[in-house]
């Protein structure tokens, strides 16, 4: 199609800056669409945003920190492939936070790819007009961004004008991929990633990113699925919560992902969990790729 734009954007950010905040609000739907898309390695497309002139994929990435473990290094090398394969970068910051070492980290990366670097500062709703406008001078300093574009992704303010200049970077090219898609993410995945959100926001603060979950079966029988999934973690203690008294809380969680799950596979399920202890996991490589963690290295584009 004539005049038609389309690429991959990088999303990259530290922990809690808001990048799946933004993702879902730019989607405007919460990225959980069954979608079946065999042959695809590499899961880290978040969401796939398709308008009539423009086609934006945006590639998610875990957030980069100071990698202190196995787990992290793998995590963050995913990041940086997103942002060599894409065609531009959005860098998300949080308008509340200073510069600080993991923004250093990010910025020496991305000295050396030489792309289009849109900075995004989120988080605009908590400061006044005039410390706004203090914070985006300091952050003008640091690096020559191509765009800088203050939002919210909470209140969405100014998404139209995040939408509107990725769109100025994108390369003129067709569509990527069929205009009803909104992910990439296969199924498996997505069910695992359904556990593991309601794990987290069960247990709040006392389970950390120490979690991961692996699909064991997915069988479906007479219009219903029967899925049994193994929730790994690393330390003893980690396993008595995710249980609970008596077994609430395994089954508040368990009761949780089927109702999602239902919605998303549009059948009865009947979910069976189960929790095991594998010490330190995140430091053994061969653990990380028999999770899973690792196979977004393996994309290509
Ligand atoms: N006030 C305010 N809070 C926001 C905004 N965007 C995100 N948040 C909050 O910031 C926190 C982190 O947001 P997430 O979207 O989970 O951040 P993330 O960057 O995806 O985090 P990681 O997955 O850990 O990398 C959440 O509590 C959000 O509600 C915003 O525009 N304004």
């Amino acid at each position: 199609m004539e005049n038609y734009k389309s690429g991959f954007i990088a999303i990259v950010g530290r922990p809690n800056a808001g990048k799946s905040t933004l993702l879902n609000a730019l989607m405007k739907e919460k990225i959980a669409i069954m979608t079946d898309t065999p042959n695809t390695t590499r899961n880290n497309i978040a969401g796939i945003l398709t308008k009539d002139d423009v086609q934006y994929v945006f590639v998610d990435t875990p957030g980069i920190h100071k990698p202190q473990q196995q787990l992290g290094r793998v995590l963050n090398k995913n990041a940086y492939t997103a942002m060599e394969d894409c065609d531009v970068i959005a860098w998300i910051v949080d308008i509340t936070q200073r510069f600080g070492p993991g923004d250093e980290f990010i910025l020496n990366r991305i000295k050396s790819l030489r792309k289009p670097v849109l900075l995004l500062v989120n988080k605009i709703d908590r400061f006044s007009k005039e410390k706004m406008i203090q914070a985006l001078m300091a952050w003008q300093q640091k690096y020559d961004f191509d765009e800088i574009i203050p939002l919210s992704a909470k209140d969405q303010e100014n998404l139209d004008e995040v939408l509107a200049t990725i769109k100025n970077y994108l390369p003129d090219g067709p569509a990527m991929y069929p205009d009803e898609m909104k992910t990439d993410h296969d199924e498996n995945f997505r069910i695992c990633e359904v556990i593991r959100e309601k794990i987290l926001n069960k247990t709040e603060e006392e389970i950390p990113h120490s979690i991961a979950v692996v699909l064991e079966k997915k069988e479906i029988r007479d219009g219903k699925a029967f899925i049994n999934a193994l929730v790994i973690v690393d330390r003893d203690s980690q396993k008595g919560i995710l249980i609970g008294k008596q077994g609430s809380m395994i089954k508040e969680i368990r009761i949780a992902s089927q109702r999602e799950l239902s919605k998303m596979l549009g059948m009865r399920i009947d979910l069976e969990l189960y929790v095991r202890v594998e010490k330190n996991w995140r430091n053994k490589e061969q653990k990380i790729r028999e999770f899973g963690l690792d196979e977004l290295n393996e994309g290509t584009r």
